[in-house]
Protein backbone atom coordinates (compact mmCIF):
# COMPACT_ATOMS: atom_id res chain seq x y z
CA UNK A 1 0.00 0.00 0.00
CA UNK A 2 1.15 3.30 -1.08
CA UNK A 3 0.44 6.80 0.14
CA UNK A 4 -0.68 10.11 -1.98
CA UNK A 5 0.04 13.25 -0.28
CA UNK A 6 -0.88 16.55 -1.55
CA UNK A 7 1.48 19.19 -2.61
CA UNK A 8 0.66 20.90 0.49
CA UNK A 9 1.11 18.43 2.77
CA UNK A 10 4.94 17.38 0.81
CA UNK A 11 5.74 20.59 1.39
CA UNK A 12 5.63 21.00 5.01
CA UNK A 13 7.09 17.16 5.26
CA UNK A 14 9.97 19.08 3.10
CA UNK A 15 10.21 22.19 5.36
CA UNK A 16 10.65 19.80 8.81
CA UNK A 17 13.46 18.05 7.25
CA UNK A 18 15.75 20.51 6.04
CA UNK A 19 15.93 21.37 9.73
CA UNK A 20 17.88 18.56 9.93
CA UNK A 21 19.44 17.80 6.43
CA UNK A 22 20.55 20.78 4.53
CA UNK A 23 18.63 21.23 1.34
CA UNK A 24 21.44 20.79 -1.15
CA UNK A 25 21.98 17.03 0.30
CA UNK A 26 18.47 16.57 -0.32
CA UNK A 27 18.32 17.57 -3.80
CA UNK A 28 21.59 15.70 -4.62
CA UNK A 29 19.76 12.53 -3.21
CA UNK A 30 16.72 13.76 -5.58
CA UNK A 31 19.34 14.28 -8.82
CA UNK A 32 20.40 10.40 -7.65
CA UNK A 33 17.56 9.05 -8.23
CA UNK A 34 16.89 10.48 -11.52
CA UNK A 35 19.77 9.53 -12.69
CA UNK A 36 19.57 6.23 -12.04
CA UNK A 37 16.31 5.51 -13.67
CA UNK A 38 17.96 7.76 -16.77
CA UNK A 39 20.78 5.05 -16.68
CA UNK A 40 17.62 2.20 -16.72
CA UNK A 41 15.74 3.92 -19.52
CA UNK A 42 19.26 4.23 -21.67
CA UNK A 43 20.03 0.62 -21.04
CA UNK A 44 16.61 -0.33 -22.35
CA UNK A 45 15.93 2.10 -24.86
CA UNK A 46 19.42 2.94 -26.50
CA UNK A 47 21.11 -0.27 -25.28
CA UNK A 48 23.85 1.09 -23.08
CA UNK A 49 24.67 4.57 -20.85
CA UNK A 50 28.33 5.34 -22.08
CA UNK A 51 28.44 7.43 -25.20
CA UNK A 52 24.57 7.70 -25.37
CA UNK A 53 22.86 11.20 -25.14
CA UNK A 54 20.84 13.04 -22.75
CA UNK A 55 19.29 16.44 -23.24
CA UNK A 56 18.01 18.29 -20.17
CA UNK A 57 14.93 20.75 -20.22
CA UNK A 58 15.36 22.70 -17.94
CA UNK A 59 13.10 25.55 -16.32
CA UNK A 60 13.14 28.19 -13.33
CA UNK A 61 13.21 26.83 -10.30
CA UNK A 62 14.18 23.54 -8.13
CA UNK A 63 12.96 21.54 -10.50
CA UNK A 64 15.10 22.46 -13.43
CA UNK A 65 18.10 22.02 -10.19
CA UNK A 66 17.58 18.39 -9.79
CA UNK A 67 17.47 17.96 -14.15
CA UNK A 68 20.89 19.44 -13.72
CA UNK A 69 22.84 17.73 -10.93
CA UNK A 70 21.52 14.45 -12.40
CA UNK A 71 22.58 15.69 -15.23
CA UNK A 72 26.44 15.90 -14.09
CA UNK A 73 26.20 12.00 -12.40
CA UNK A 74 25.34 11.30 -16.07
CA UNK A 75 28.68 13.04 -17.27
CA UNK A 76 30.66 10.82 -14.41
CA UNK A 77 29.06 7.67 -16.53
CA UNK A 78 30.25 8.65 -19.99
CA UNK A 79 26.88 10.24 -21.20
CA UNK A 80 27.25 13.40 -22.99
CA UNK A 81 24.52 15.65 -21.55
CA UNK A 82 23.20 19.17 -22.76
CA UNK A 83 20.98 21.61 -20.74
CA UNK A 84 18.46 23.74 -22.93
CA UNK A 85 17.62 26.25 -20.47
CA UNK A 86 14.17 27.71 -20.84
CA UNK A 87 14.99 30.70 -18.56
CA UNK A 88 18.91 31.22 -18.41
CA UNK A 89 18.80 34.63 -15.70
CA UNK A 90 16.75 32.28 -13.78
CA UNK A 91 18.46 29.21 -13.99
CA UNK A 92 19.30 26.81 -10.79
CA UNK A 93 22.59 28.18 -10.46
CA UNK A 94 24.83 25.67 -8.49
CA UNK A 95 23.31 22.70 -10.45
CA UNK A 96 24.45 24.29 -13.65
CA UNK A 97 27.89 25.19 -12.17
CA UNK A 98 28.07 21.44 -11.34
CA UNK A 99 26.64 20.22 -14.82
CA UNK A 100 29.64 22.38 -16.69
CA UNK A 101 31.96 21.60 -14.33
CA UNK A 102 31.36 17.80 -15.32
CA UNK A 103 31.88 18.80 -18.59
CA UNK A 104 27.95 19.09 -19.63
CA UNK A 105 27.01 21.85 -22.12
CA UNK A 106 24.70 24.55 -21.50
CA UNK A 107 22.96 26.82 -24.11
CA UNK A 108 19.77 29.46 -24.30
CA UNK A 109 16.47 27.62 -25.55
CA UNK A 110 15.32 31.38 -26.86
CA UNK A 111 16.53 33.19 -29.45
CA UNK A 112 15.43 36.38 -31.26
CA UNK A 113 12.84 34.22 -33.02
CA UNK A 114 12.00 31.61 -30.41
CA UNK A 115 13.58 28.55 -30.06
CA UNK A 116 17.01 28.29 -31.39
CA UNK A 117 18.27 25.78 -34.02
CA UNK A 118 21.08 24.65 -31.88
CA UNK A 119 18.21 24.54 -28.97
CA UNK A 120 15.58 21.95 -31.43
CA UNK A 121 19.19 19.92 -32.21
CA UNK A 122 19.87 19.05 -28.79
CA UNK A 123 16.52 18.24 -28.27
CA UNK A 124 16.39 15.83 -31.41
CA UNK A 125 19.34 14.20 -30.37
CA UNK A 126 18.94 13.38 -26.91
CA UNK A 127 18.81 9.36 -26.50
CA UNK A 128 16.66 10.25 -23.76
CA UNK A 129 15.03 13.84 -22.62
CA UNK A 130 14.69 14.88 -18.87
CA UNK A 131 12.05 17.07 -18.38
CA UNK A 132 12.88 19.18 -15.73
CA UNK A 133 10.27 22.60 -16.40
CA UNK A 134 8.73 22.93 -13.67
CA UNK A 135 7.45 20.42 -10.60
CA UNK A 136 5.75 20.82 -7.68
CA UNK A 137 5.25 24.95 -8.36
CA UNK A 138 3.76 24.14 -11.74
CA UNK A 139 0.30 26.13 -12.53
CA UNK A 140 -1.79 25.71 -15.71
CA UNK A 141 -0.06 24.04 -18.55
CA UNK A 142 2.74 24.36 -20.09
CA UNK A 143 4.15 27.83 -21.08
CA UNK A 144 4.51 28.30 -24.91
CA UNK A 145 8.26 27.96 -25.55
CA UNK A 146 8.21 24.99 -23.12
CA UNK A 147 5.41 23.90 -25.12
CA UNK A 148 7.34 24.26 -29.07
CA UNK A 149 10.57 22.53 -26.78
CA UNK A 150 8.73 19.56 -25.95
CA UNK A 151 6.87 19.35 -29.75
CA UNK A 152 10.53 18.79 -31.03
CA UNK A 153 11.10 15.30 -28.61
CA UNK A 154 10.70 12.26 -30.15
CA UNK A 155 12.61 10.31 -27.23
CA UNK A 156 11.49 8.81 -24.31
CA UNK A 157 10.92 11.33 -21.78
CA UNK A 158 12.58 10.72 -18.06
CA UNK A 159 9.85 13.77 -16.24
CA UNK A 160 11.30 14.72 -12.70
CA UNK A 161 9.00 14.78 -10.26
CA UNK A 162 6.04 15.12 -12.01
CA UNK A 163 4.99 15.31 -16.42
CA UNK A 164 5.17 19.35 -16.52
CA UNK A 165 2.01 20.85 -17.60
CA UNK A 166 0.19 18.75 -15.48
CA UNK A 167 -1.55 19.95 -12.64
CA UNK A 168 0.23 18.40 -9.55
CA UNK A 169 -3.05 18.01 -6.97
CA UNK A 170 -5.66 17.14 -9.16
CA UNK A 171 -3.62 15.16 -12.16
CA UNK A 172 -5.62 17.56 -14.69
CA UNK A 173 -4.55 19.06 -17.71
CA UNK A 174 -5.20 22.49 -18.67
CA UNK A 175 -3.09 22.98 -21.84
CA UNK A 176 0.39 21.14 -22.77
CA UNK A 177 1.94 18.82 -21.62
CA UNK A 178 4.54 16.86 -21.11
CA UNK A 179 4.24 12.11 -21.85
CA UNK A 180 6.55 10.48 -19.91
CA UNK A 181 7.70 7.35 -19.96
CA UNK A 182 9.25 7.35 -16.77
CA UNK A 183 8.75 9.85 -13.90
CA UNK A 184 10.85 9.99 -10.98
CA UNK A 185 9.05 11.36 -8.03
CA UNK A 186 10.15 11.78 -4.38
CA UNK A 187 9.91 10.93 -1.12
CA UNK A 188 5.82 10.08 -1.67
CA UNK A 189 3.23 10.17 -4.42
CA UNK A 190 1.65 13.54 -5.68
CA UNK A 191 -1.95 13.10 -7.10
CA UNK A 192 -1.14 13.66 -10.22
CA UNK A 193 0.63 10.67 -10.56
CA UNK A 194 -2.21 8.30 -10.01
CA UNK A 195 -5.45 10.58 -11.13
CA UNK A 196 -7.03 12.29 -14.53
CA UNK A 197 -4.51 12.84 -17.43
CA UNK A 198 -1.80 12.79 -14.90
CA UNK A 199 -1.70 9.26 -14.68
CA UNK A 200 -1.29 8.52 -18.01
CA UNK A 201 0.89 11.37 -18.68
CA UNK A 202 3.32 10.04 -15.54
CA UNK A 203 4.42 6.73 -17.14
CA UNK A 204 5.97 4.26 -15.03
CA UNK A 205 6.26 6.13 -11.69
CA UNK A 206 9.23 5.20 -9.55
CA UNK A 207 9.90 6.71 -5.76
CA UNK A 208 12.93 7.81 -4.74
CA UNK A 209 13.54 8.21 -0.99
CA UNK A 210 14.62 11.66 -0.20
CA UNK A 211 14.58 10.85 3.72
CA UNK A 212 11.33 12.68 4.07
CA UNK A 213 9.45 9.75 4.95
CA UNK A 214 9.57 10.49 9.12
CA UNK A 215 8.19 13.58 8.49
CA UNK A 216 5.07 13.12 6.88
CA UNK A 217 1.82 13.37 8.08
CA UNK A 218 -1.19 10.87 6.90
CA UNK A 219 -1.34 10.67 2.99
CA UNK A 220 -4.61 12.08 1.89
CA UNK A 221 -5.56 8.69 0.17
CA UNK A 222 -3.65 5.22 -0.17
CA UNK A 223 -2.95 3.23 -3.63
CA UNK A 224 -3.31 -0.52 -3.06
CA UNK A 225 -0.79 -2.89 -5.20
CA UNK A 226 -1.20 -6.32 -6.34
CA UNK A 227 0.37 -8.11 -3.02
CA UNK A 228 -2.01 -6.13 -0.93
CA UNK A 229 -4.66 -7.55 -3.16
CA UNK A 230 -3.31 -10.79 -2.71
CA UNK A 231 -2.62 -10.80 0.92
CA UNK A 232 -6.18 -9.90 1.47
CA UNK A 233 -7.41 -12.25 -1.18
CA UNK A 234 -10.01 -15.05 0.54
CA UNK A 235 -9.28 -18.50 -0.45
CA UNK A 236 -10.63 -21.67 1.81
CA UNK A 237 -8.40 -23.08 4.35
CA UNK A 238 -8.64 -26.69 5.65
CA UNK A 239 -11.53 -26.11 8.44
CA UNK A 240 -14.08 -24.18 5.55
CA UNK A 241 -16.91 -25.57 4.05
CA UNK A 242 -19.23 -23.96 1.29
CA UNK A 243 -21.06 -21.98 4.17
CA UNK A 244 -18.40 -20.73 6.03
CA UNK A 245 -16.65 -18.74 2.95
CA UNK A 246 -19.66 -16.16 2.68
CA UNK A 247 -22.75 -17.01 0.76
CA UNK A 248 -23.85 -13.94 -1.72
CA UNK A 249 -27.29 -13.63 -2.99
CA UNK A 250 -27.32 -11.92 -6.33
CA UNK A 251 -30.41 -10.08 -7.30
CA UNK A 252 -29.72 -9.08 -11.20
CA UNK A 253 -31.28 -8.56 -14.22
CA UNK A 254 -34.48 -9.93 -15.94
CA UNK A 255 -36.27 -12.61 -17.89
CA UNK A 256 -35.64 -10.06 -21.25
CA UNK A 257 -31.97 -9.41 -19.84
CA UNK A 258 -30.75 -12.18 -18.84
CA UNK A 259 -26.75 -10.89 -19.58
CA UNK A 260 -26.61 -8.73 -16.74
CA UNK A 261 -27.31 -11.69 -14.07
CA UNK A 262 -25.20 -13.99 -15.92
CA UNK A 263 -22.22 -11.62 -15.75
CA UNK A 264 -22.58 -10.36 -11.77
CA UNK A 265 -23.22 -14.24 -11.20
CA UNK A 266 -20.31 -15.06 -12.96
CA UNK A 267 -17.70 -12.42 -11.50
CA UNK A 268 -18.91 -13.72 -7.88
CA UNK A 269 -18.41 -17.47 -8.92
CA UNK A 270 -14.43 -16.57 -10.41
CA UNK A 271 -14.14 -14.35 -7.19
CA UNK A 272 -14.03 -16.77 -4.49
CA UNK A 273 -15.23 -20.51 -3.34
CA UNK A 274 -17.96 -20.89 -0.89
CA UNK A 275 -21.43 -20.26 -2.37
CA UNK A 276 -23.42 -17.92 -4.69
CA UNK A 277 -27.45 -17.94 -4.54
CA UNK A 278 -29.45 -15.97 -7.03
CA UNK A 279 -32.85 -14.42 -6.94
CA UNK A 280 -34.90 -13.33 -9.90
CA UNK A 281 -36.29 -13.72 -13.15
CA UNK A 282 -33.40 -14.77 -15.15
CA UNK A 283 -33.14 -18.27 -12.38
CA UNK A 284 -33.34 -20.14 -15.18
CA UNK A 285 -30.60 -18.71 -17.78
CA UNK A 286 -28.39 -18.29 -14.66
CA UNK A 287 -29.18 -22.11 -13.59
CA UNK A 288 -27.51 -23.40 -17.14
CA UNK A 289 -24.56 -20.96 -17.21
CA UNK A 290 -23.90 -21.35 -13.89
CA UNK A 291 -24.93 -24.58 -12.55
CA UNK A 292 -22.77 -24.08 -9.34
CA UNK A 293 -25.30 -21.51 -8.27
CA UNK A 294 -28.59 -22.10 -6.63
CA UNK A 295 -31.07 -19.73 -7.87
CA UNK A 296 -34.76 -18.96 -6.68
CA UNK A 297 -37.35 -16.40 -8.42
CA UNK A 298 -37.52 -14.03 -5.47
CA UNK A 299 -35.27 -12.25 -2.84
CA UNK A 300 -37.72 -13.95 -0.02
CA UNK A 301 -37.11 -16.85 -1.43
CA UNK A 302 -33.45 -16.80 -1.46
CA UNK A 303 -32.12 -19.01 1.48
CA UNK A 304 -29.47 -16.85 4.13
CA UNK A 305 -26.59 -14.83 2.68
CA UNK A 306 -23.63 -12.54 4.12
CA UNK A 307 -24.15 -10.42 1.42
CA UNK A 308 -25.77 -9.11 -1.55
CA UNK A 309 -24.99 -7.24 -5.18
CA UNK A 310 -27.77 -6.01 -6.82
CA UNK A 311 -28.85 -3.48 -9.46
CA UNK A 312 -27.41 -4.49 -12.74
CA UNK A 313 -30.56 -4.94 -15.61
CA UNK A 314 -33.36 -5.04 -12.55
CA UNK A 315 -34.60 -2.10 -14.69
CA UNK A 316 -35.98 1.28 -12.70
CA UNK A 317 -39.79 0.57 -12.81
CA UNK A 318 -41.83 -0.78 -9.36
CA UNK A 319 -40.14 -4.30 -9.59
CA UNK A 320 -36.76 -3.14 -9.87
CA UNK A 321 -37.68 -1.04 -6.74
CA UNK A 322 -39.00 -3.65 -4.58
CA UNK A 323 -35.98 -6.28 -5.11
CA UNK A 324 -33.58 -3.41 -4.27
CA UNK A 325 -35.94 -2.30 -0.86
CA UNK A 326 -36.24 -6.64 -0.30
CA UNK A 327 -32.53 -6.50 -0.14
CA UNK A 328 -31.84 -3.57 1.94
CA UNK A 329 -34.33 -4.63 4.60
CA UNK A 330 -32.27 -8.28 5.22
CA UNK A 331 -29.48 -5.64 6.65
CA UNK A 332 -26.24 -7.46 4.70
CA UNK A 333 -23.16 -5.59 3.67
CA UNK A 334 -24.61 -4.62 0.00
CA UNK A 335 -23.07 -3.24 -3.03
CA UNK A 336 -25.70 -1.39 -5.16
CA UNK A 337 -24.74 -0.56 -8.92
CA UNK A 338 -26.55 0.56 -11.63
CA UNK A 339 -30.30 0.37 -12.02
CA UNK A 340 -30.12 0.23 -8.02
CA UNK A 341 -27.91 3.79 -7.98
CA UNK A 342 -30.84 5.33 -10.37
CA UNK A 343 -33.89 4.16 -7.78
CA UNK A 344 -31.95 5.38 -4.70
CA UNK A 345 -30.89 8.54 -6.29
CA UNK A 346 -34.98 9.64 -6.53
CA UNK A 347 -36.27 7.85 -4.36
CA UNK A 348 -35.45 8.76 -0.66
CA UNK A 349 -37.76 6.73 1.08
CA UNK A 350 -35.80 3.54 -0.35
CA UNK A 351 -33.30 5.14 2.05
CA UNK A 352 -35.33 4.38 4.96
CA UNK A 353 -35.07 0.42 4.57
CA UNK A 354 -31.43 0.75 4.90
CA UNK A 355 -29.85 -0.53 8.29
CA UNK A 356 -27.04 2.28 8.38
CA UNK A 357 -24.51 0.65 10.30
CA UNK A 358 -24.47 -2.09 7.72
CA UNK A 359 -22.05 -1.03 5.03
CA UNK A 360 -23.68 0.03 1.31
CA UNK A 361 -21.42 0.18 -1.52
CA UNK A 362 -22.34 2.30 -4.44
CA UNK A 363 -20.43 1.93 -7.53
CA UNK A 364 -21.33 4.51 -10.12
CA UNK A 365 -20.03 5.87 -12.79
CA UNK A 366 -20.18 9.68 -14.02
CA UNK A 367 -23.07 9.84 -14.74
CA UNK A 368 -24.78 8.12 -12.18
CA UNK A 369 -22.92 9.98 -9.98
CA UNK A 370 -24.41 12.67 -10.90
CA UNK A 371 -27.67 11.50 -10.11
CA UNK A 372 -27.14 10.85 -6.58
CA UNK A 373 -24.77 13.94 -6.30
CA UNK A 374 -26.56 16.76 -9.01
CA UNK A 375 -23.41 17.19 -10.96
CA UNK A 376 -20.62 15.24 -12.61
CA UNK A 377 -17.59 15.00 -10.44
CA UNK A 378 -14.53 17.32 -11.23
CA UNK A 379 -12.03 16.88 -8.48
CA UNK A 380 -13.04 12.99 -8.27
CA UNK A 381 -11.50 12.61 -4.59
CA UNK A 382 -13.02 15.15 -3.47
CA UNK A 383 -16.64 14.48 -4.60
CA UNK A 384 -16.35 10.77 -3.56
CA UNK A 385 -15.20 11.77 -0.20
CA UNK A 386 -17.79 14.22 0.66
CA UNK A 387 -20.88 12.26 -1.62
CA UNK A 388 -19.74 9.17 0.71
CA UNK A 389 -19.68 11.15 4.00
CA UNK A 390 -23.17 12.84 2.92
CA UNK A 391 -24.77 9.37 2.31
CA UNK A 392 -23.03 7.13 5.14
CA UNK A 393 -21.90 4.47 1.77
CA UNK A 394 -18.70 3.41 0.43
CA UNK A 395 -18.63 4.97 -2.78
CA UNK A 396 -16.65 3.58 -5.91
CA UNK A 397 -16.40 6.13 -8.47
CA UNK A 398 -15.49 4.39 -11.56
CA UNK A 399 -12.89 5.81 -14.28
CA UNK A 400 -9.96 4.97 -15.71
CA UNK A 401 -8.50 5.94 -12.04
CA UNK A 402 -11.31 4.25 -9.86
CA UNK A 403 -11.70 6.45 -6.58
CA UNK A 404 -13.21 4.65 -3.80
CA UNK A 405 -14.07 6.69 -0.64
CA UNK A 406 -15.42 5.50 2.89
CA UNK A 407 -18.24 8.33 5.18
CA UNK A 408 -15.15 8.29 7.21
CA UNK A 409 -13.18 9.49 5.10
CA UNK A 410 -10.36 6.86 4.07
CA UNK A 411 -10.48 6.95 0.47
CA UNK A 412 -8.28 5.00 -2.29
CA UNK A 413 -7.55 5.18 -5.76
CA UNK A 414 -6.85 2.59 -8.47
CA UNK A 415 -4.72 3.56 -11.43
CA UNK A 416 -5.61 1.54 -14.04
CA UNK A 417 -3.09 2.78 -16.68
CA UNK A 418 -5.11 1.39 -19.37
CA UNK A 419 -8.93 1.24 -20.39
CA UNK A 420 -9.31 -2.28 -21.09
CA UNK A 421 -12.49 -2.26 -18.54
CA UNK A 422 -14.39 0.10 -20.71
CA UNK A 423 -16.86 -2.47 -22.42
CA UNK A 424 -20.53 -3.22 -22.06
CA UNK A 425 -21.61 -5.47 -18.99
CA UNK A 426 -17.35 -5.40 -17.02
CA UNK A 427 -19.60 -3.04 -14.11
CA UNK A 428 -21.46 -6.18 -13.87
CA UNK A 429 -18.45 -8.22 -13.64
CA UNK A 430 -16.75 -5.79 -10.89
CA UNK A 431 -20.36 -6.21 -8.84
CA UNK A 432 -20.34 -9.69 -8.57
CA UNK A 433 -16.51 -9.42 -7.81
CA UNK A 434 -17.44 -7.19 -4.85
CA UNK A 435 -20.30 -8.26 -3.59
CA UNK A 436 -18.12 -11.91 -3.00
CA UNK A 437 -15.88 -9.88 -0.89
CA UNK A 438 -18.04 -8.45 0.81
CA UNK A 439 -20.07 -11.64 1.83
CA UNK A 440 -16.32 -13.83 2.49
CA UNK A 441 -15.69 -10.77 5.02
CA UNK A 442 -13.06 -8.33 3.69
CA UNK A 443 -13.31 -5.21 4.94
CA UNK A 444 -15.55 -3.10 2.74
CA UNK A 445 -13.02 -0.31 1.82
CA UNK A 446 -10.08 -3.05 1.03
CA UNK A 447 -13.00 -5.09 -0.42
CA UNK A 448 -13.48 -2.25 -3.54
CA UNK A 449 -9.51 -1.87 -3.73
CA UNK A 450 -9.40 -5.41 -4.12
CA UNK A 451 -12.29 -6.05 -6.60
CA UNK A 452 -11.10 -2.90 -8.72
CA UNK A 453 -7.44 -3.88 -9.04
CA UNK A 454 -7.69 -7.37 -9.92
CA UNK A 455 -10.57 -6.57 -12.08
CA UNK A 456 -8.77 -4.33 -13.79
CA UNK A 457 -5.87 -6.72 -14.47
CA UNK A 458 -8.24 -9.25 -15.67
CA UNK A 459 -9.29 -7.04 -17.99
CA UNK A 460 -5.63 -6.15 -19.29
CA UNK A 461 -4.62 -10.02 -19.52
CA UNK A 462 -8.08 -10.67 -21.72
CA UNK A 463 -6.62 -7.77 -24.13
CA UNK A 464 -3.22 -8.30 -24.29
CA UNK A 465 -2.89 -11.93 -23.35
CA UNK A 466 0.17 -10.99 -20.91
CA UNK A 467 -0.98 -13.28 -18.02
CA UNK A 468 2.60 -15.01 -18.80
CA UNK A 469 4.27 -12.21 -17.16
CA UNK A 470 2.63 -14.01 -14.08
CA UNK A 471 3.14 -10.56 -11.38
CA UNK A 472 4.12 -8.14 -13.86
CA UNK A 473 5.82 -5.12 -12.22
CA UNK A 474 2.61 -2.48 -10.86
CA UNK A 475 3.03 1.03 -12.75
CA UNK A 476 3.36 2.62 -9.44
CA UNK A 477 6.75 1.88 -7.63
CA UNK A 478 8.19 -1.40 -8.00
CA UNK A 479 11.68 -2.08 -9.11
CA UNK A 480 10.44 -4.41 -12.20
CA UNK A 481 11.04 -2.27 -15.24
CA UNK A 482 7.71 -2.53 -17.07
CA UNK A 483 7.22 -5.25 -20.11
CA UNK A 484 3.93 -5.56 -20.60
CA UNK A 485 3.17 -1.76 -20.54
CA UNK A 486 4.02 -1.69 -24.00
CA UNK A 487 2.27 -5.14 -24.99
CA UNK A 488 0.07 -4.51 -27.94
CA UNK A 489 -3.78 -5.47 -27.04
CA UNK A 490 -7.20 -6.07 -28.66
CA UNK A 491 -10.64 -4.82 -27.76
CA UNK A 492 -12.68 -7.37 -25.37
CA UNK A 493 -16.18 -8.27 -24.50
CA UNK A 494 -17.17 -8.70 -20.55
CA UNK A 495 -17.23 -12.45 -21.25
CA UNK A 496 -13.35 -12.61 -21.83
CA UNK A 497 -12.70 -9.97 -18.86
CA UNK A 498 -14.70 -12.44 -16.32
CA UNK A 499 -12.54 -15.62 -17.96
CA UNK A 500 -9.67 -13.83 -17.10
CA UNK A 501 -10.30 -13.54 -13.53
CA UNK A 502 -8.51 -16.73 -12.11
CA UNK A 503 -5.47 -15.40 -13.69
CA UNK A 504 -5.27 -11.78 -12.14
CA UNK A 505 -6.16 -13.34 -8.82
CA UNK A 506 -3.13 -15.96 -9.51
CA UNK A 507 -1.16 -12.95 -10.04
CA UNK A 508 -1.85 -10.87 -7.02
CA UNK A 509 -1.52 -14.02 -5.15
CA UNK A 510 1.86 -15.14 -6.53
CA UNK A 511 3.18 -11.21 -6.03
CA UNK A 512 1.83 -11.60 -2.14
CA UNK A 513 3.90 -14.83 -1.74
CA UNK A 514 7.15 -13.19 -2.93
CA UNK A 515 6.38 -10.07 -1.16
CA UNK A 516 6.32 -11.85 2.23
CA UNK A 517 9.56 -14.37 1.10
N1 LIG B 1 11.93 21.68 -1.74
C1 LIG B 1 13.08 21.10 -2.10
O1 LIG B 1 14.14 21.57 -1.80
C2 LIG B 1 13.11 19.94 -2.94
C3 LIG B 1 12.60 20.14 -4.17
N2 LIG B 1 12.80 19.28 -5.12
C4 LIG B 1 12.46 19.68 -6.48
O2 LIG B 1 12.00 20.99 -6.54
C5 LIG B 1 10.76 21.07 -7.20
C6 LIG B 1 10.00 22.25 -6.72
O3 LIG B 1 10.81 23.37 -7.00
P1 LIG B 1 10.33 24.88 -6.97
O4 LIG B 1 9.41 25.09 -5.84
O5 LIG B 1 11.57 25.67 -7.03
O6 LIG B 1 9.49 25.10 -8.27
P2 LIG B 1 9.42 24.42 -9.69
O7 LIG B 1 10.75 24.02 -10.15
O8 LIG B 1 8.33 23.42 -9.65
O9 LIG B 1 8.88 25.65 -10.57
C7 LIG B 1 9.73 26.73 -10.82
C8 LIG B 1 9.01 27.89 -11.40
O10 LIG B 1 8.42 27.55 -12.63
C9 LIG B 1 7.43 28.49 -12.94
N3 LIG B 1 6.23 27.83 -13.47
C10 LIG B 1 5.08 27.54 -12.83
N4 LIG B 1 4.23 26.92 -13.65
C11 LIG B 1 4.84 26.82 -14.85
C12 LIG B 1 4.46 26.28 -16.09
N5 LIG B 1 3.25 25.73 -16.26
N6 LIG B 1 5.32 26.31 -17.13
C13 LIG B 1 6.55 26.86 -16.95
N7 LIG B 1 6.97 27.40 -15.79
C14 LIG B 1 6.13 27.39 -14.75
C15 LIG B 1 7.14 29.25 -11.68
O11 LIG B 1 7.72 30.51 -11.82
C16 LIG B 1 7.83 28.43 -10.63
O12 LIG B 1 8.23 29.18 -9.55
C17 LIG B 1 10.15 19.73 -6.95
O13 LIG B 1 9.19 19.42 -7.92
C18 LIG B 1 11.36 18.82 -7.03
O14 LIG B 1 11.68 18.52 -8.37
C19 LIG B 1 13.61 18.10 -4.90
O15 LIG B 1 14.92 18.46 -5.20
C20 LIG B 1 13.53 17.59 -3.51
C21 LIG B 1 13.75 18.68 -2.52
K1 LIG C 1 9.04 18.05 -14.38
Amino acid sequence: MRGVWTPDRIRAAEERLFEAVAEPVVMRRAANGVALHVRRLLGERAGGVAGRHVTLLVGAGNNGGDALWAGALLRGRGVGVTAVLLAPDRTHGEGLRALRAAGGRALAAEGSSGLTSEAVGALRRGDVVVDGVVGLSARGGLRPLAAEAVGHVGAPVVAVDLPSGVDPATGLVEGPAVSAEVTVTFGGLKPCHVLEEGAARSGRVRLVDIGLIPYLDEPDFTVLDPEDAGAAWPVPSPEDDKYSQGVLGVAAGSASFPGAAMLTAGGAVRTASGMVRYAGPAADAVRESWPEIVATGSVGDTGRVQAWAVGPGIGTGSNGREVLARVLEEARPVVADADAITLLARDAALWDARDPETPLVLTPHDGEFARLAGERPEDRVAAARETARRYGVLLLLKGNSTVVAAPDGRVLVHPSGHAWPATAGSGDVLTGMLGKLLAAGVEPLRACGCAVLVHARAAEIAATGSAEHGGRAPRVGGDEEGRAERTVGAPIGASALLAAVPAAIREVRAAATASVR
